[in-house]
């Protein structure tokens, strides 16, 4: 649909702003449907609005939340993106917090773990937020890798992928489940967050190029979603 950006002065400013709109997501879905459902960025990026979020008064037994991606590794991994989630979230009581892997983070089994798990919540997510890396990937769509195509297709019905990131990124050399993008911009808002100029000048030329095998993340720009680009230095 469109890209509407804001700039915040660090990284501090774009937490408490993130937090406060997911929290308020979270209250008018609750009063409107009952529950919140929420898809959620791995890496560092977001966490900070995570932590923030957490701290909130909120009927959290009514708040479901899904990881947008998760690396295959066994769930006691430091990469592993749910562990991490749920340490952020370890003080909302009652909250639901989905697993797109098996606890072994075997890549076979966790696809048909991701398929069945996300069939439970088929309405829009009432938010997501994604993050980025340098190489244009958002959620687990990587250039490069084989499962792309498919994932990136908005006819394909299949609602989370393996994907197999070809370059292995070194911060985090492994396969991958992600969402795929019909399932990604299946949403009510969408929240890209950002830091650095350097992964700005990265969603500015992969706008400008409209490469999607290149730049997964201009991809973000094809839903019936607003994409809300948060940045801060
Ligand atoms: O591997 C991943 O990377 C991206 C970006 O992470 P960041 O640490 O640079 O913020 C993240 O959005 C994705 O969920 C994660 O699996």
């Amino acid at each position: 649909m469109g890209w509407i950006e804001h700039d915040y002065r660090d990284g501090d400013a774009l937490a408490t702003a993130l937090a406060n709109l997911l929290h308020a997501t979270c209250r008018d879905a609750i009063d409107a449907r009952g529950r919140a459902v929420l898809a959620l960025a791995g890496g560092r990026t977001p966490f900070p609005a995570y932590r923030a979020l957490a701290a909130m008064r909120l009927d959290w037994s009514c708040v479901v939340l899904l990881p947008s991606d998760e690396r295959c590794v066994p769930h006691d991994h430091p990469a592993c993106n749910v562990a991490e989630l749920r340490k952020a979230f370890a003080d909302a009581r009652g909250v639901v917090i989905e697993s797109l892997t098996t606890e072994d983070g075997d890549p076979a089994r966790s696809e048909s773990h991701a398929r069945r798990r996300l069939a439970v919540y088929p309405g829009p997510f009432d938010a997501i937020v994604l993050g980025m890396g340098q190489d244009a990937h958002t959620a687990s769509l990587f250039p490069g890798a084989p499962q792309l195509r498919d994932a990136l297709d908005l006819d394909n019905a299949l609602e989370a992928t393996r994907i197999d990131p070809r370059p292995l990124p070194p911060e985090a050399p492994f396969p991958r489940i992600s969402l795929t993008l019909s399932r990604l911009l299946r949403t009510q808002a969408l929240h890209l967050a950002l830091t650095g100029q350097a992964k700005r000048d990265v969603l500015q030329a992969a706008r400008a190029s409209g490469n999607m095998a290149r730049h997964p993340v201009a991809a973000l720009g094809e839903g019936q979603a607003t994409v809300h680009m948060h940045w801060s230095p």
